[in-house]
């Protein structure tokens, strides 16, 4: 029998060319439920995986944990068993005001302020999503019906950093970063985009994503309404009706 990944406990024959990627184990089971006849394949740290089919099509789902140095392993290791077309099913946080809580946000782009994406290329090289993927992804979010966002995502390493810079000794500099991605129209923060679409351009596979917005501190701070959501079901529809376009001859 062929060698297991280290990290994802996956085997070769494992492989598919899709995969969707939640940072969080829990959102994996909820994923899989929008796939014909799928099933747990392995777990391993805050890698679970499970398989399944889209339109004739097999589709792993694996969670890629927080931060950008597991959900880089996740990806190496998919790539090495054949995936080639990944999406990140997550969570953010809104930065404009108009990037509410319950919204979906599809990443054009990712700012990059965390550090896995940095020991793969220079920070001068941008981290840009797939474009034939986000097309499929932002027409899928219109179908909807849901309020949808376009656009530059920042990600960063350190959750707290975002909520309470005020208590870190570089505060200073994190909140005038902050102010600087609104103003340069950044739409929302989280903390895994960055390093998954640097990696891809290095492996030589696509990646997009599509995002809940959970809230906007942003909106908070303005004494404006600042709705909470942590249901991912209108972004998981919109991940799998992605790869259905995908597979019915998109690619
Ligand atoms: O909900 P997920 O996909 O994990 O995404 C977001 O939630 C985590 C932080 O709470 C980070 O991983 C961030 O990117
Ligand atoms: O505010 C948020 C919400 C989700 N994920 C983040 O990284 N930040």
């Amino acid at each position: 029998m062929k060698e297991r990944m280290y990290h994802l406990n996956l085997k070769p024959e494992d492989g598919a060319r899709f995969a969707l990627l939640p940072g969080d184990p829990g959102r994996v089971e909820q994923i899989a439920a929008c796939l014909d006849g799928a099933r747990q394949v392995a777990v391993n740290r805050e890698f679970c995986t499970w398989a399944g089919m889209v339109a004739g099509e097999r589709v792993l789902v694996t969670s890629t944990g927080i931060g950008g140095p597991s959900a880089a392993i996740a990806m190496e290791e998919l790539a090495s068993i054949g995936v080639d077309t990944f999406i990140r099913v997550g969570t953010c946080g809104g930065m404009q005001l108009a990037v509410q809580g319950g919204d979906i946000v599809v990443p054009t782009a990712a700012i990059r302020m965390d550090g896995t994406s940095r020991e793969y290329l220079p920070v001068e090289f941008p981290a840009v999503a797939d474009f034939s993927l986000t097309r499929a992804l932002a027409d899928a979010a219109e179908q909807s019906g849901l309020r949808g966002h376009l656009g530059v995502v920042q990600s960063k390493d350190s959750f707290y950093g975002q909520h309470e810079p005020e208590r870190m000794p570089v505060g200073q500099r994190l909140q005038a970063d902050w102010q600087a991605w609104i103003k340069g129209g950044a739409l929302a923060s989280e903390m895994e985009c960055a390093a998954l679409f640097t990696v891809a351009a290095c492996l030589g596979v696509r990646a997009g994503a599509v995002l809940t917005c959970v809230w906007n501190q942003e909106r908070q701070a303005a004494g404006l309404s600042n709705p909470e959501t942590h249901d991912s079901g209108a972004a998981i529809r919109v991940a799998v009706e992605a790869v259905r376009r995908l597979t019915d001859g998109g690619r």
